[in-house]
């Protein structure tokens, strides 16, 4: 058994010896229940040391959360870009996804998961199909999701029937894993593939069973003008109306938001997602209002959104793309500064989603990222958020822990080969089988 094989395997209590914490050199001690025990002076002391992972000239930050994906979109990658929303999905995305197996789901889960242990990310929001499929990968991959099944009746009662029975089948499927990493959400996809029925009915199951809600919100303008078109609201009110915005409810992209609807979202506890590639490569033409947001106290969280719209999972390029994308379309350099881009990518995800205070704390769950304080992205080094967010990609997270459970270390990650062969079988298969049916 190599030393890797060991860090893997082993179970027990963790210290990071010697990592970078603001600026300053500490151990991080973690209990055998994943739980940080103590930080800095009488770290070591706090528990019985089984494994000891040398933290030197790494920076230890929190494990990013990844708030909106739809992870096995990663077979997508590079499948259709450079297109009109709309277009996109319907034309490209809608049609190949009819042909989406179990398999597939899994496979690119797996990849999904892969990509995202190797850029920092231990916890992500997930919205798809086949999701016991996706369970069974993250389950496999160690990290945290809260998977939501992509409820879309299109206004047809036998199909709202149908999402009906797959939304609850999962929420029994997830309960009975009865993995404390692994939960479910309701997921209706958003005011323009959902009916107003539909979008009560998720409502009452997501507050009858307790859990999350995970949906799109004011992405593009035409889905805001055709809401009030057709409705006399904007998607936010008609959410609102229909249940929808709870403190349990991540709302993902939030584009085309106004005033009042920023300040109804921040009343309800909604977390907002800010998606800035997949906002910027489908051209939806608007930044989501931060500032709004920000002033109106509502959680801002960040997310990739899927492969095919960014295209890859990486949080470090989403907290730049973040900072970048506010400043310009909102004209203030000021806006959106490096602290607060960490902040969204870790505390307002983990708050999102409830899977702690995404802090590095004593009693917090120890999902730790130990990023390469000697990579050139991190030289020189005076503030580190400015060099995670503006300077570094995921490629400089060296080791990676869930929970104490070490998923990477100096960028290993079991598995990967058979990971990689897998997803682009998968990836083969079903443009194959979608070829030979148009
Ligand atoms: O940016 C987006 N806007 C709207 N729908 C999307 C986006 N990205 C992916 N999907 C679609 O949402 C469903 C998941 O349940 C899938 O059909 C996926 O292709
Ligand atoms: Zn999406």
């Amino acid at each position: 058994m190599t030393e890797s094989d060991d860090i893997f395997t082993a179970r027990g209590s963790v210290l990071i010896a010697g990592a970078i914490i603001d600026g300053s050199t500490v151990d991080i001690a973690i209990d055998e229940t994943g739980t940080i025990a103590g930080i800095g002076e009488g770290a070591r002391e706090a528990i019985d040391v089984d494994i000891i992972i040398d933290g030197s000239e790494r920076l230890a930050v929190p494990g990013l959360v990844n708030t909106h994906t739809h992870a096995a979109m990663s077979l997508l990658r590079g499948y259709a870009d450079d297109m009109l929303l709309q277009d996109w999905l319907s034309q490209k995305i809608w049609p190949l996804e009819a042909h989406l197996s179990g398999d597939d789901v899994y496979w690119g889960t797996k990849l999904a998961c892969l990509e995202m242990i190797k850029s920092g990310t231990v916890a992500f929001n997930d919205m798809y199909f086949f999701m016991d499929r996706a369970a069974e990968a993250v389950d496999e991959m160690g990290i945290r999701a809260t998977l939501a099944y992509g409820f879309i009746d299109l206004s047809i009662p036998e199909k709202r029937e149908a999402e009906i029975k797959a939304t609850e089948s999962l929420a029994r499927h997830i309960q009975s894993l009865d993995n404390p990493r692994i939960r479910t959400a309701v997921g209706p996809h958003s005011v323009y593939t959902v009916s107003l029925e539909g979008l009560r009915w998720c409502a009452e199951f997501a507050k009858e069973q307790g859990i999350g809600i995970h949906v799109h919100l004011a992405e593009t303008e035409k889905e805001v003008v055709d809401c009030v078109a057709q409705t006399g609201k904007r998607p936010a009110a008609l959410l609102d109306e229909c249940g929808c915005l709870t403190p349990r409810t991540v709302a993902a992209h939030c584009c085309w938001l106004d005033e009042a609807e920023c300040r109804l979202l921040a009343e309800r506890g909604v977390s907002a997602s800010h998606n800035p590639a997949s906002n910027m490569k489908l051209a939806v033409n608007r930044a989501m209002p931060y500032h709004w947001l920000k002033q109106a106290g509502a959680n801002v969280c960040l997310g990739t959104d899927g492969c095919s719209s960014n295209n890859n999972l990486d949080m470090f390029e989403e907290m730049k793309f973040a900072a970048l994308l506010q400043k310009f379309a909102w004209n203030s350099p000021t806006l959106l500064p490096a602290g607060e881009a960490v902040t969204m990518a870790t505390a307002a995800g983990a708050r999102a989603l409830g899977t702690g205070p995404g802090t590095l704390t004593v009693g917090a769950p120890a999902d730790i990222v130990l990023v390469d304080a000697r990579a050139v992205c991190n030289t020189p080094l005076y503030h580190a958020d400015s060099n995670l967010v503006y300077a570094c990609n995921g490629d400089a997270v060296m080791t990676v822990l869930c929970q104490g459970r070490v998923l990477m270390h100096e960028r290993t990650v079991p598995g990967e080969e058979e990971i990689l062969e897998g997803a682009a079988a998968a990836a083969r298969s079903l443009v194959g089988r979608a070829r030979q049916a148009s």
